[in-house]
């Protein structure tokens, strides 16, 4: 006899049934590439695909944090979403719409729309430096050309207030005649007066000193909830995403390595190269179970050297890697939480590889 309550749905059914509905992602990149180099005779990438084969999703209202060292590929996966660079391999997919196909014409047309800006790195280099507050803010409408003269003065004095300038004081200014955090705003306020979906901030805060980071990251947590945009950040480290971002994608050597709600990533990583970030920072740390240090995270200087291009992009590096590592894993769910990924063989069980601490070393 069953022992089952017929009416009864199993827990984590229940589970799921009260949650509420997770919306469809706004960004979906499947199986992403590009290259920058032609392609060889007999392969579909360039040498050296400065992205190979990631997989993000991005819902509405949401800010996920990309992070990684320099070059590894993170602003790369921006401009193919903007529609400055064609992908080699791959979908993307924006609102339901397949962008990533788009041909060279209809590719130019969405970017000119404005529903994906990107924030680029240096305000200073990025600003026209000829060009008035006024008219930096506007030209992004003037390329769009949806808007009346008026609608877009208008639009400019709005988008100048919801970034927190006085569009009075500032209308006629050139870059120069701007502080640092202020023009930081001028490229922000020029980037959402399309009222885009999806913003990409490359390095938002990297030119800025620490008053004006914290002010820059929750400004932009202020304007996903008042424009419901999502965001993504990229950086190069992980503390300062740590207090803003809803989840997080880790780069490295043009991979997305691991993935995952931020606070879980920073708690316990998934792969080995997360866990050096993380350690790396210990600041930003949430891990208790058992204190990760970059030096229990370091190969054996006595292995014999891995060649970097063998295998996971991580495995010359990794004190992990084993045969298997000479194979790519794949990015995968983690089996006890499905909403985190990562592309380490041993994602799970690496952490029962680790030797103890070095005394001497750690009071070193
Ligand atoms: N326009 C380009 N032409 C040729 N190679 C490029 C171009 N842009 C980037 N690359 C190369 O592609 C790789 C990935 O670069 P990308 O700028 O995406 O990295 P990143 O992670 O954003 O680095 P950073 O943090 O320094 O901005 C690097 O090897 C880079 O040299």
């Amino acid at each position: 006899m069953s022992t089952t309550h017929p009416t009864r749905a199993p827990h984590d059914v229940r589970l799921a049934a009260s949650l509420p509905p997770t919306p469809a992602p706004l960004l979906r990149v499947r199986g992403l590439s590009v290259s920058y180099t032609p392609p060889r005779k007999g392969t579909h990438l360039g040498t050296g695909a400065a992205l190979r084969d990631a997989d993000l999703e991005v819902r509405p209202g949401e800010i996920v944090g990309i992070v990684g060292e320099t070059g590894s590929g993170k602003t790369t996966l921006a401009r193919a979403t903007v529609g400055l660079v064609a992908p080699a391999a791959g979908e993307i997919e924006f609102a339901g719409e397949d962008i990533g196909g788009l041909r060279r014409r209809a590719r130019r047309a969405f970017r000119r729309s404005g529903q994906v800006q990107l924030v680029f790195q240096d305000p200073l280099r990025s600003l026209d430096p000829d060009l008035t507050v006024t008219e930096l803010v506007r030209e992004p409408l003037d390329i769009a050309g949806t808007l009346s003269r008026a609608e877009r003065g208008q639009r400019v004095a709005e988008s100048l207030r919801l970034v927190g300038l006085d569009p009075e004081a500032v209308a006629d200014r050139r870059p120069r005649q701007l502080s640092g955090g202020q023009r930081q705003r001028v490229s922000l306020a020029r980037a959402i007066s399309t009222r885009p979906r999806l913003l990409f901030c490359d390095e938002p805060v990297s030119a800025l000193d620490v008053s004006n980071r914290n002010l820059i990251l929750n400004l932009l947590d202020q304007l996903r909830t008042e424009l419901d945009l999502a965001v993504v950040i990229i950086a190069h480290d992980l503390s300062s995403l740590a207090g803003i971002a809803d989840r997080v994608a880790v780069f490295y050597r043009g991979r997305i390595v691991e993935q995952g709600p931020i606070r879980a990533v920073l708690e316990e990583p998934a792969h080995p190269y997360t866990a050096l970030l993380t350690a790396s920072a210990p600041t930003i740390a949430l891990g208790h179970e058992d204190r990760l240090t970059p030096d229990r995270l370091r190969p054996d200087p006595d292995r014999p050297a891995w060649p970097a291009d063998l295998g996971c992009v991580f495995a010359h590096r990794c004190p992990f890697a084993h045969d298997a590592c000479a194979e790519q894993p794949r990015s995968a769910p983690l089996p006890h939480a499905p909403q985190r990924q990562s592309a380490c063989h041993d994602a799970v069980v690496w952490r029962e590889r680790l030797d103890p601490p070095h005394p001497q070393k750690e009071s070193a």
